[in-house]
């Protein structure tokens, strides 16, 4: 099982003070353990993409991270410059505030921004921070999410007040259906963890302990 697991991995590394040095180790672990894609931030990407050049590691980034509070076009700029410098995968941060105030035109707008700029040039994931919703705004933003065209809904940043449950996994797996991607982020840190957010619908996790996950370890936890 922990063999599959690797392959479903996004190794992250999205801290502020993340380092050359560290990003190479990530790069080189994700090689080493045929992970998903590495995910770093938008600063990182272009060295990320050469350091994984001819590898089967896609590298992946973060778009209106952590708070989702940037404007549409921003994050459509965002969007393109990444894939510029050689990002195949971008995780957008939703507008939360909009979701929240039943602005949902503004949420799928802004979600179809990214959607639209990658169109053809990297697979999209709209984060939707789970810890910050309700179960009526889960579902509203995952089904907007659809509507917008995105390929995968994922739980939370890894930043905000909570991570992946669970619960809120075989939601948005219920909400979304069989063909869009859900990813299981925040606060997986071993095997067990892994094993139930994918039995619970994840096709997809992101974790900064990518290696203990796989080793069947447990890292501490920040929640
Ligand atoms: O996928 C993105 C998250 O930041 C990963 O969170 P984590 O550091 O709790 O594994």
């Amino acid at each position: 099982m922990t063999v599959e697991i690797a392959g479903l991995i996004d190794h992250t590394l999205l801290k502020a003070d993340a380092t050359k040095e560290q990003i190479e180790v990530l790069c080189e672990e994700a090689k080493e353990y045929k992970f998903a894609s590495v995910c770093v931030n938008p600063t990182w990407v272009k060295y990320s993409s050469e350091l994984l050049q001819g590898s089967t590691v896609k590298v992946c980034t973060v778009i209106g991270f952590p708070l989702g509070a940037n404007t549409p076009e921003v994050k459509a700029f965002e969007t393109a410059n990444a894939i510029e410098n050689g990002a195949q995968e971008v995780d957008m941060v939703i507008n939360i505030g909009a979701l929240k105030g039943q602005n949902d035109e503004l949420v799928e707008r802004d979600i179809r921004a990214v959607v639209e700029a990658a169109k053809g040039k990297a697979l999209t994931k709209a984060i939707i921070e789970t810890s910050l919703l309700t179960k009526e705004e889960k579902i509203r933003a995952c089904q907007l999410a659809v509507k917008a065209g995105i390929d995968f809904v994922k739980t939370s940043t890894g930043f905000s007040t909570g991570g992946a449950t669970v619960e809120d996994v075989a939601l948005m797996r219920e909400t979304v259906g069989p063909d869009i991607g859900v990813k299981a982020s925040g606060g997986v840190r071993n095997t067990k963890d892994a094993q139930a957010v994918i039995a619970a619908g994840a096709t997809r996790i992101g974790a900064s302990a990518g290696v203990a996950i796989v080793n069947g370890l447990t890292a501490e936890t920040d929640y």
